[in-house]
């Protein structure tokens, strides 16, 4: 029985997807392990930075009034009282032309407000005491780094949802952060379908191909954030593929199968999801590729059927897996990101469909320009290489021509869009 299918515009389907019900899960990890997670938390001041005024300067920590009368006719001299560096901390009160010898990063002893800079003061000794003079007047708070100048207690410094890089991880170590609060990477379930596919090991026999589209898929997920639970290939059985989706779900959070969704003979996850009692989102896009991208929900998880074409299965990931995944990890901008650019080819296939161009996009005089990353048909493999987005062409056009300014998905961006449809 062949069943036609019911094209659904993609901001529909992916509408549908979003109002699923879902979101992250802290857990706690050591800031060791934190780089490249999500925090699950904003991240918020727990001291001022610093938390002591100090010195930025190797030099003389003065009271900046002893200098108000220093000038280049009139030298003004201060004896050296003590000596510190960071980490010290002066016992000393200092008093009327006193000095202390002190280093970067030292708190200011009680009593001074400005640094002499060692290369504007002249040192000598006087009875045996060690000396400095200047010919300038220091003005309050000179050469001094402030307690708070860097953050203040209580500030909201990181939001909640942002990749942790490595000037995140300072601010963490900063305040003390030894576990961190970060998104639980969801855990996403992979099987490829097809009696075709063989290991990467295998040599090739005719009517038979490699399975690419669980590699594709594990970086895919991964590069979203998510961690990926690949339970193999499946051979085109109907008992063996259901009983194994069937077991599969219960041990993770989103499942992801490829191939075996279109309306073929030996495409069985339709009925699949019927035998499960799945309820089916969408089954049908009207996008190309990718456009038999089969979404369905059973017992609050979701079941991604991508197409088993590659390009098809490319696409549908980054477009309608990768949001759930990204809100998951508390990313508040769950999309991919979207701008504009130049097209630098023309593009003569006329689309009746909106079409995703895996796309090779690159700033020339300070504007992105894109062109396509290789051949636009979905079983192809090639053109993924170079595609660091998705040129948007939209649907019943007669095709592009070069200089025209089209919108793109940024596919290796981590800021995102709110929602680009
Ligand atoms: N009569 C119709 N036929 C097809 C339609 C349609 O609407 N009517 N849709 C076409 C479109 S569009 C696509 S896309 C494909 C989708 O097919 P399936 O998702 O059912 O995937 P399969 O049939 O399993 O495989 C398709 C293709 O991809 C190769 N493949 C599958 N898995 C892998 C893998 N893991 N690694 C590499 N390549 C893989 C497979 O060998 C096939 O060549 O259906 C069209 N047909
Ligand atoms: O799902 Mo197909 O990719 O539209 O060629
Ligand atoms: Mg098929």
């Amino acid at each position: 029985m062949f069943e036609r299918r019911q094209p659904i515009p993609i901001a529909d389907a992916v509408r549908k997807i979003m109002e699923f019900q879902s979101h992250g899960v802290i857990e706690k990890v050591l800031i060791e392990e934190s780089y490249g997670r999500f925090l699950a938390e904003n991240l918020v001041a727990t001291c001022d930075v610093p938390h002591f005024d100090r010195a930025p300067y190797d030099g003389f920590a003065i009271r900046s009034i002893d200098s108000r009368e220093a000038s280049v006719s009139n030298t003004v001299e201060f004896e050296v009282v003590d000596h510190i560096g960071a980490g010290m901390v002066s016992q000393k009160m200092i008093g009327k032309n006193q000095a202390v010898r002190i280093m970067t990063g030292a708190m200011m002893p009680a009593g001074t407000d400005a640094v002499v800079m060692f290369e504007v003061a002249q040192t000598f000794e006087k009875n045996g005491i060690p000396h400095m003079s200047i010919k300038r007047e220091f003005k309050k708070g000179e050469n001094v780094s402030f307690r708070g100048e860097d953050a203040k207690e209580g500030e909201v410094l990181v939001k909640k949802g942002t990749l942790i890089n490595p000037g995140i991880q300072a601010m963490l170590a900063t305040f003390g952060y030894k576990h961190v609060p970060v998104a639980k990477k969801p855990l996403v379930g992979l099987f490829a379908t097809g009696t075709e596919l063989l290991e990467v090991e295998e040599p090739l026999v005719p009517g038979k191909i490699r399975n690419s589209n669980s590699h594709m898929i594990a970086a895919q997920i991964e590069r979203a954030g998510g961690k990926v639970h690949y339970f193999g290939k499946l051979p085109d059985e109907f008992d063996t593929c259901f009983t194994a989706v069937k077991n599969a779900l219960d041990g993770v959070d989103i499942l992801i199968t490829t191939g075996g969704v279109s309306v073929g003979d030996f495409d069985f996850l339709p009925e699949i999801y019927e035998k499960l009692g799945a309820e089916v989102l969408f089954n049908k896009v009207a996008m190309r590729p990718g456009s038999v991208t089969t979404v369905a929900q059973h017992k609050g998880k979701l079941l991604f059927g991508l197409s088993g074409n590659p390009s098809a299965c490319y696409v549908g990931f980054e477009l309608f897996a990768r949001p759930i995944i990204r809100r998951l990890l508390c990313v508040p901008k769950p999309h991919l990101r979207k701008e504009k650019a130049e097209l630098k080819t023309d593009f003569p296939k006329a689309n009746p469909f909106t079409r995703f161009v895996r796309s090779s996009v690159y700033i020339e005089d300070g504007r992105l320009m894109v062109t396509p990353s290789g051949l636009d048909k979905s079983n192809i493999i090639m053109s993924l290489a170079g595609a660091n987005s998705l040129t948007i062409l939209p649907g019943g056009t007669r095709g592009f021509t070069s200089g025209t300014e089209v919108e793109i998905l940024m596919l290796e961006d981590q800021i995102g869009s709110e929602w680009p449809w």
